[in-house]
């Protein structure tokens, strides 16, 4: 079934002031995927969210929400966890949920319903008529994620879901986004910590001073920087073709050494391989060091954008 998008930006721009918060931004997010949305402090991440939100508007250019503008008529398929928290302080974890749930359309029974059943899944049934103020931190964060998802939406946004949760909960929200994406829902989620994105993402994009520096896989990301090898071999592989430079390692006695290799833009770890293969380079260790999001970040936006 040909579907469109499940978001799309289309040369967006927000500016406050002088500053250009999100800066000329188009990227378009497909239904069913699994979406980081990656920068570092102050690149823009919240307010991109919040202008497909309905929050704030656009200075210019043009947002469709499940094949709308953002608006009202949305809200029933979306779920949003936004950046600062925030619950009615005097009202139980149960109602809560309910509460919201019944703000998206669901009957008071079924959102009862979603919500011991979420309560149970976060490990906090036993705090179901807990008023708020009484919770965790961490607690208050993971029933207002149940908010955000009672409703089951098409479309779930979060903004920076894991800061304030341990590696426990973290985990948990982890096998959250999983079990929503696997219900058929789209989810978009921002973060500055690179191994979420790395485990969660079927795409993502890296966004630096309201700029997109990035978009596409996390194998397409990676494909941004050279290949690096470690390899154990004889003789000085430098001059192969392909191999842009190489560091020498330990010495491994009878010629033997390992080598840090590093290849040539676009030349792929095989191809050295067959090469070496077929004109008899002895081989004894051939390890291919794949560059991590984090690598990848760094590589893209620079280590000062970089240190969130
Ligand atoms: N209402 C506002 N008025 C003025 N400037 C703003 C406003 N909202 C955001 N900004 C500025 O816009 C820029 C982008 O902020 P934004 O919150 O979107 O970044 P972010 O990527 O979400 O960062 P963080 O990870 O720190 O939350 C920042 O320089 C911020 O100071």
């Amino acid at each position: 079934m040909a579907s469109g998008p499940a978001l799309a930006l289309e040369h967006v721009s927000k500016t406050f002031g002088d500053l250009a918060a999100v800066d000329d931004l188009s990227f378009a997010v497909r239904e069913g995927e699994v979406f980081g949305f990656l920068g570092g402090n102050g690149a823009g991440k919240t307010t991109s969210l919040r202008m497909v939100l309905d929050i704030i508007r656009p200075t210019s250019g043009s947002i469709s929400v499940l094949g709308r503008p953002p608006g009202r008529e949305n809200a029933v398929h979306l779920g949003f966890l936004p950046e600062e928290r925030g619950l009615y302080r005097s009202m139980s974890a149960l109602d809560t949920i309910t509460y919201f749930g019944r703000l998206k359309g669901m009957s008071p029974g079924d959102a009862r319903t979603e919500g011991l059943a979420l309560l149970d899944r976060f490990g906090l049934s036993n705090f179901a008529k807990s008023t708020m103020d009484k919770l965790s931190k961490g607690m208050a964060q993971k029933v207002q994620l149940a908010t955000a998802v009672v409703n089951s939406p098409r479309l779930l946004i979060l903004d920076e879901p894991f800061s304030g949760l341990d590696p426990v909960n973290q985990g948990l929200l982890e096998d959250e986004i999983k079990r929503a994406s696997a219900k058929g829902a789209t989810v978009v989620f921002s973060t500055h910590v690179m191994q979420h994105a790395e485990r969660l993402c079927d795409r993502l994009l890296l966004l630096a001073k309201g700029q997109k520096r990035f978009e596409g896989t996390l194998d397409e990301a990676r494909d941004l920087l050279p290949a690096r090898l470690t390899v154990t071999a004889r003789g000085d592989l430098g001059a192969l073709p392909g191999v842009a430079s190489v560091e020498a390692g330990t010495e491994r006695g009878e010629g033997w050494r390992d080598q840090t290799i590093s290849l040539a833009p676009g030349v792929q770890a095989g191809d050295l391989l067959e090469h070496c293969t077929a004109n008899g380079v002895a081989l004894r260790r051939f390890e291919e060091r794949r560059p991590s999001l984090h690598d990848v970040f760094l590589y893209m936006v620079g280590p000062q954008e970089a240190r969130a």
